[in-house]
């Protein structure tokens, strides 16, 4: 049993839980009386892509986990760093075939995001943005990849839009707060290169852009209501940035981004004249 539940920590199921619901909401919002089997195919697939990502995540950093985040599988030795790799695969294949059942531009989404995933953890993470853009778009794309499976990306571009600026503002705040262990590993992430006060300026101002363009979707007085909530989180985690609190600022960035979540799903469910 211990077994089984390390090979689920690993994927870090609480994040696998936000994109799926993400690419649900994305389905619902573009095809608003979805078949089960389809949303069904949809969560499985996210699910499953980004644990694999978490996962080969995970065997890329095991050394420097083993410093800065001792208590992970890799780290504490609960899972061998072969079995964690051979894990990512099996989930990034599992996870493209999945989306192949979808139809053809969810799998081509499923196949270019276990790409992007891969290369993310193995080369991407320690050039200065890139990285940071590479997981941004990703968060994003959950929205893009239920937008193909429901058959119109359409309104899904904004969703897409709004959640790569608040990963993006995240993956900074994460980036200041990892400086001291960055710095001594020689990683050159974008608060290293520009100065922590530039970034978080830029992660401050991602953050503005997402709240402002929040109010700009046509998505019902229900979903403007819910909204608020997670803007009121992304104000507090602006003022956050702004004093320089980097590990307080990230927390409320994922505390909006769920609310967030919570918001699109008013929205999607007000869509299909459930509210
Ligand atoms: C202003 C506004 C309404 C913004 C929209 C925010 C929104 C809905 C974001 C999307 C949330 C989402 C799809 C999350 C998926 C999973 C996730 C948390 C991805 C980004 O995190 C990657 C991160 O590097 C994981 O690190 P950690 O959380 O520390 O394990
Ligand atoms: C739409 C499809 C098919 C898949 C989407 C895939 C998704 C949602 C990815 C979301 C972003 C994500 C969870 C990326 C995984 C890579 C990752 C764990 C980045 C953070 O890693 P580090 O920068 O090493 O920081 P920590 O490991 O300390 O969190
Ligand atoms: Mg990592």
């Amino acid at each position: 049993m211990k077994m089984v539940r390390v090979f689920l920590e690993i994927m870090r199921p609480g994040n696998c839980l936000m994109a799926g619901i993400a690419a649900l909401i994305g389905l619902m919002v573009a095809d608003s009386g979805p078949l089960p089997v389809t949303a069904a195919l949809v969560f499985i697939a996210v699910f499953a892509v980004t644990g694999a990502g978490n996962a080969v995540n995970d065997y890329f950093d095991r050394e420097i986990d083993a410093v800065n985040r001792p208590g992970r599988p890799i780290p504490s030795k609960r899972i061998s760093p072969e079995r964690a790799f051979a894990w990512s695969i099996l989930l990034f294949l599992l996870g493209s075939a999945v989306a192949l059942l979808i139809n053809p531009v969810a799998f081509a989404i499923a196949v270019a995001n276990s790409i992007l995933l891969y290369l993310y953890a193995r080369n991407l993470k320690v050039t200065p943005f890139f990285g940071n853009l590479a997981v941004g778009y990703l968060t994003g794309s959950t929205f893009l990849f239920g937008g193909a499976a429901g058959g119109d990306v359409g309104i899904t571009l904004f969703l897409f839009l709004l959640a790569t600026l608040a990963t993006l503002a995240r993956e900074v705040e994460k980036d200041i707060e990892d400086v001291p262990g960055d710095r001594a590993s020689g990683a050159r992430t974008l608060p290293i290169v520009i100065g922590e006060r530039r970034a978080s300026h830029l992660a401050a101002s991602f953050v503005l852009i997402a709240i402002l363009l929040s109010y700009l979707a046509p998505l019902g007085r229900a979903y403007l209501a819910a909204v608020t909530v997670a803007d009121l989180l992304f104000l507090a985690a602006l003022a956050s940035i702004l004093r320089g609190e980097a590990p307080r600022a990230q927390k409320m960035l994922k505390a909006g981004m769920a609310a967030a979540l919570v918001a699109f799903m008013v929205a999607a469910a007000s869509g299909m004249g459930l509210l």
